[in-house]
């Protein structure tokens, strides 16, 4: 058993729901992990005096919070982060739809699949739903590279027969057979599961989402995760490819592929209908702030999210996000909220760890087991601690309360001050973890 000392911050009640009074900051805390599980939290003078015979890991000068719960990011666009100045349907052309189409090479993929899980664990995300490849041999690369990091992690192929360079397309048929065929490798293998992945209704059949069906109703656990209401001329395309649905989301709907383990990234663009849907069906939507803001796509309307009743947790969606740092996230959607004036929902520094980590957690189904740091959840956790000297470091010294120095974090932390990350109480970055085999210097 391990015994961390450490001020700890979660958000086991809601913040939105709750008021910024539901921010849990406990001063000088002990945690004790047996097996990977929280078995007690309190003070730690009490926790110690408990179990005096334990090794104690003093965590005091920094901060630590849970691990960080990315709902959508994609792993084939890590390398093109960074292609600014273009709307979805041109951005998707020309940068990240050459680059997904390399994944065909076994050998890069592979690369790519190492340095995602990588970049992804070092930002401080310890659980993430991620868009696969459209090559079954590149998405079989991700999961081997997670197991081996030991990320916690829902992904699936990427399936398509439209819309997209030939090179990325399938059939229902294959789809079908490569996805089943993934899903018996890898579904409940240790911490990963399968994902149901349609690119988009813009790049799917209904014979495509047909298939996406019927593998989504083979299984009781297996989850499902597209794009919805991104860009106004993504929407237009979608309503006049898909004239029988009633809006976006029913080119979904009307396939039986919108319920309780359905994400939906970005929403930007909702109808009253689709809000309703989305509450009553309990699905979540991923919202994606830096995307939404580097392509342009709006601002997202988290009030009438929230006053319909639905679900919202963060992704980074890389390559459109700017990074895989749930902080920057965080700090993006405050922005937005921000700019929508009397419209926009007041983030405050509660809520945005809220929105960071349990929410994510309860969109993934994995609230029961992560998303804050109470007794009986796994020890998946983030020790925020920036390098001496640093601005984040001279202002944490100054925080006026605990909600200050969650706010200075939120505002200045980048992957640089996130020392140590656990998930089920193994290091996986920091000191302690496990160095993976090099790298190869360039790509095959
Ligand atoms: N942001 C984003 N939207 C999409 N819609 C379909 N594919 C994508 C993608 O890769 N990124
Ligand atoms: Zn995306």
């Amino acid at each position: 058993m391990t015994l961390y000392r450490a001020t700890v911050m979660d958000t086991p009640r809601d913040p939105l729901a709750e008021g910024p009074d539901a921010l849990q900051a406990d001063a000088d805390a002990g945690l004790l992990v047996r097996d990977g599980v929280i078995c007690a939290r309190g003070p730690f003078a009490a926790v110690a005096a408990a179990h005096p015979e334990e090794e104690v890991v003093d965590l005091r000068a920094g901060v630590l919070l849970p691990g960080f719960v990315d709902t959508h990011v994609h792993y084939p666009q890590l390398r093109i982060i960074g292609g600014l100045g273009r709307p979805l349907l041109d951005w998707l052309t020309t940068c990240a739809l050459p680059e997904e189409a390399r994944l065909a090479d076994a050998a890069y993929a592979a690369t790519v699949a190492r340095e995602f899980v990588d970049g992804v664990v070092r930002a401080g995300t310890t659980t993430a739903l991620v868009f696969g490849s459209h090559f079954p041999g590149a998405t079989d690369a991700l999961f081997a590279a997670a197991e081996a990091v030991g990320l916690r992690m829902t992904a699936g192929l990427v399936v398509s027969d439209r819309f997209l360079p030939d090179a990325l397309l399938t059939t229902p048929d294959a789809a079908l057979a490569h996805s089943t065929a993934l899903l018996e490798k890898w579904h409940g293998r240790g911490r990963l599961r399968y994902a149901i992945t349609p690119r988009f209704s813009l790049s799917t059949s209904d014979a495509m989402l047909d298939a996406c069906a019927e593998v989504l109703g083979a299984r009781e656990d297996v989850w499902f995760t597209s794009h919805l209401n991104e860009n106004p001329t993504e929407i237009e395309e979608v309503r006049r490819l898909f004239p029988g649905a009633g809006h976006y989301l029913d080119s979904y709907d009307q396939h039986g592929l919108v319920t309780s383990r359905s994400v939906m990234a970005h929403n930007v663009h909702p109808t009253a209908h689709e809000l309703e849907v989305l509450a009553s069906s309990g699905a979540a939507v991923a919202h994606c702030p830096t995307s939404n803001s580097s392509l342009g796509s709006g601002l997202f309307p988290l009030a009438a999210h929230l006053d319909a009743g639905v679900r919202v947790a963060l992704g980074t969606d890389v390559g459109a996000g700017s990074g895989f740092c749930l902080l920057k996230e965080g700090l993006q959607a405050y922005f937005v909220q921000r700019l929508l004036g009397p419209h926009g929902v007041d983030l405050g520094p509660a809520a945005l760890l809220h929105l960071a980590t349990r929410a994510g957690a309860l969109a993934l189904g994995l609230a029961d087991e992560v998303g804050d740091l109470a007794v009986g959840k796994q020890f998946d956790a983030v020790w925020v601690r920036p390098q001496p000297g640093t601005t984040l470091d001279v202002v944490l010294r100054h925080g006026a309360d605990a909600t200050d120095t969650l706010a200075k974090i939120f505002t200045l932390g980048t992957p640089s001050d996130i020392a140590v990350v656990w998930v089920a109480g193994r290091a996986v970055t920091g000191p302690s973890a496990p160095v993976p085999p090099p790298l190869p210097l360039e790509a095959a």
